[in-house]
């Protein structure tokens, strides 16, 4: 332990006068009392970079909103959206007008745009804006911020810089500067609520695009923990992985973005499995794969399908406590006749592919297979993107996060139908509630330490967080993977949801939870993502009295047909909440070339009787620690 001298010591080491403590507690008491900054709330991307890099940029419909407000009155809504676009995609949309531009237009542009700049900003202090501005041109943004073009006295001073820049054609990259100034301003900090990976295209580009955020989080969803879960050395989450990637016809992010070799794979896949309907990939209609190519991924589709079910076997035997016995499939398969009998009930089995299933050891691998799942998983471990992608989950991802008085986690609290935390024994000890959540938490943080253990307690527990009853990430009774490939019958492929899906309307119930995780303000909120919202069929994102918000992106595009929008963000700026209705993203081009936005309607959440200040919020409470302790540091010098 430190001594407290000795923390005086250290502290004060960074002051080289009493003037400068205090001017800095001057400052830290001014921040708290600055309006709180904007946070922005996404979930379940699902490898959709295009959509969401879009929302990034367009602040889930802020930035249109600032124009608004601040031009309404000199721009056609037309000319509102068109700067909307410069702002969003400043390069691109520069490219195209090229030639109708001149310097008038520049003029023009650069003192909307410091205009817009120096609206947005208004929450911040000098110091934090100062930080946000590109390098090349801080000091010339700073100056323009500061003088304003109304002072008569100031005008020509502003007026010059301008011209000036114009001269030496140096507006483009200024014009470009303060696009990217106004999309950070507009958000101060990104809340990614679960489901990175999986299904879309593109995940490790969402990743790459989130190590450059300025301010963010995560919380781990379910489709993310199998990635995670990979990388720490889980051979079933590994092919599960897989299996995800074919279906959706990506099995790119797995050889080409990670550089996993997948040859070992196909030819083990080309000798046991032929064409088979029920595992060709989902493909969009202006895929480029050849014929040959998606029979490859018909075939890998298979062998990934029945190398995760035998390994699920295996777990599923060695962890009784899991509770997942009804899940051992392959052992109830009757090959003879081709039937299956689940729960009472005796279906045939279609579009099979048990070739390599032993009847008396269904479980059992084939040394061959043994040796492709080794390659495969030594591949996983040791590729480095891939290492640098899970780091950064790790670094900025939890369970669960309590931020601002609000509670956000990808799935559930898993609940009994009493409204009661249901709770299970891992390791002789039980867990429910926040205490399971911690659990699994510590679970994943020591599986990745030990990549090199393979079927040991806590690498089967991010399965178990996969498909388990009691997964607060997974929130079902069971994972009907088996069924949805072999069995035609739908009754089979229903998966029940938790009690805590339709518990989650009462506010009693939210209140409870809240209060599970310390949260006891009238304005906390539990957050969501990992359902879609079938608003179609007339379900309100907004449940429990406004106490609970769910914001399944809906960027996956599969997913849209269900969904009837293409999802929700949510907006929380110091005046309160607004949850953000999108419809689905067309492509980049259409926004720069026909100004194509995703629509974007806003409904009011709530709105606190107070405008919230950095005072009520969890930076704000360090920063009272802060100011506390230079207060401290003050007397301490004084002595
Ligand atoms: O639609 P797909 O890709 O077949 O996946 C279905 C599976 O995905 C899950 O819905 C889990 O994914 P989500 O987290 O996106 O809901 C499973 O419950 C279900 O079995
Ligand atoms: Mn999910």
């Amino acid at each position: 332990m430190m001594t407290k001298d000795r923390y005086y010591d250290l502290l004060g080491s960074k002051f080289n006068s009493s003037e400068e403590i205090v001017s800095e507690i001057i400052n830290l008491k001014a921040i708290l009392n600055l309006p709180k900054g904007t946070e922005h709330f996404v979930s379940d991307i699902h490898g959709e970079y295009n959509a969401f890099q879009h929302i990034l940029r367009n602040g889930s419909g802020n930035i249109k909103e600032k124009i608004k407000e601040l031009f309404h009155h000199i721009l056609t809504p037309q000319e509102q959206q068109e700067l909307a676009t410069l702002i969003y995609y400043p390069e691109k949309r520069l490219k195209i007008t090229n030639g109708l531009r001149n310097d008038e237009w520049y003029r023009h542009k650069i003192d909307q745009l410091i205009q817009l700049v120096r609206f947005s900003s208004s929450k911040y202090t000098r110091s934090k804006l100062r930080k946000s501005f590109p390098k090349r041109y801080a000091y010339i943004i700073e100056e323009l911020l500061f003088q304003t073009s109304n002072q008569t006295d100031k005008k020509n001073y502003y007026t010059q810089i301008i011209e000036t820049v114009i001269q030496l054609n140096q507006a483009d990259t200024l014009i470009i500067d303060l696009c990217y100034t106004i999309q950070r301003l507009v958000v101060d900090h990104l809340h990614v609520v679960g489901d990175i990976y999986d299904r879309g295209p593109e995940p490790d580009k969402i990743i790459e695009r989130l190590m450059t955020h300025h301010s963010m989080d995560i919380q781990w969803g379910n489709h993310d923990i199998i990635w995670m879960g990979a990388a720490s050395g889980s051979p079933i989450c590994m092919m599960n992985t897989i299996r995800i990637s074919a279906r959706y016809n990506n099995l790119s992010i797995i050889e080409d973005t990670y550089g996993i070799n997948l040859r070992p794979l196909l030819t083990y896949a080309e000798k046991y499995y032929h064409d088979n309907p029920a595992f060709r990939p989902k493909i969009e209609p202006d895929h480029t794969e050849s014929k040959e190519e998606l029979l490859e991924t018909t075939k890998i589709h298979q062998a990934a399908a029945i190398l995760q079910f035998k390994l699920e076997e295996q777990l599923v035997k060695r962890r009784p406590e899991f509770n997942m016995e009804h899940r051992l499939l392959l052992s109830k398969i009757e090959h003879d006749t081709s039937t299956i009998t689940i729960k009472g009930h005796t279906y045939p089995l279609h579009d099979t592919c048990f070739e390599t299933v032993s009847k008396e050891d269904p479980s059992k691998l084939s040394l061959e297979e043994e040796e492709v799942i080794q390659r495969l998983l030594q591949n996983f471990i040791q590729s480095e993107k891939l290492k640098r992608h899970v780091n950064f989950l790790f670094k900025k991802g939890n369970m669960y996060l309590v931020y601002n008085e609000n509670l956000l986690i990808h799935g559930c609290v898993p609940l009994n139908e009493d409204g009661s935390f249901q709770s299970i024994v891992f390791e002789g000890k039980e867990y429910s509630g926040k205490k399971l959540m911690d659990y699994f938490e510590v679970c994943l943080k020591q599986s990745y330490k030990n990549p090199e253990m393979h079927d040991d307690y806590k690498t089967d527990i991010i399965w178990y967080l996969w498909s388990g009853e009691n997964s607060s990430l997974f929130g079902k009774k069971e994972m009907t993977t088996f069924e949805r490939y072999f069995i035609k019958d739908k009754k089979t492929h229903t998966e029940e949801k938790n009690a805590y899906y339709h518990l989650r309307e009462e506010e009693a119930t939210i209140q409870n939870i809240l209060k599970e995780f310390g949260l006891n303000s009238p304005d906390s909120h539990l957050i969501n993502g990992h359902t879609p919202v079938k608003e179609v069929k007339g379900e309100n994102p907004i449940k429990a009295n406004g106490k609970m918000i769910v914001i399944d992106g809906g960027f996956s595009k599969p997913y849209q047909k269900t969904t009837g929008l293409a999802g929700y963000t949510l907006l929380y700026n110091s005046y309160g909440m607004q949850l953000v209705a999108h419809k689905p993203f067309s492509s980049v081009d259409k926004v720069i070339t026909d100004h194509e936005d995703i629509l974007s309607m806003k409904r009011v959440v709530d709105r606190p009787l107070e405008r919230k200040c950095v005072f009520n919020t969890t930076i704000g409470k360090t920063l009272l620690e802060e100011i506390n302790e230079l207060y401290e540091l003050l007397e301490y010098n004084a002595h």
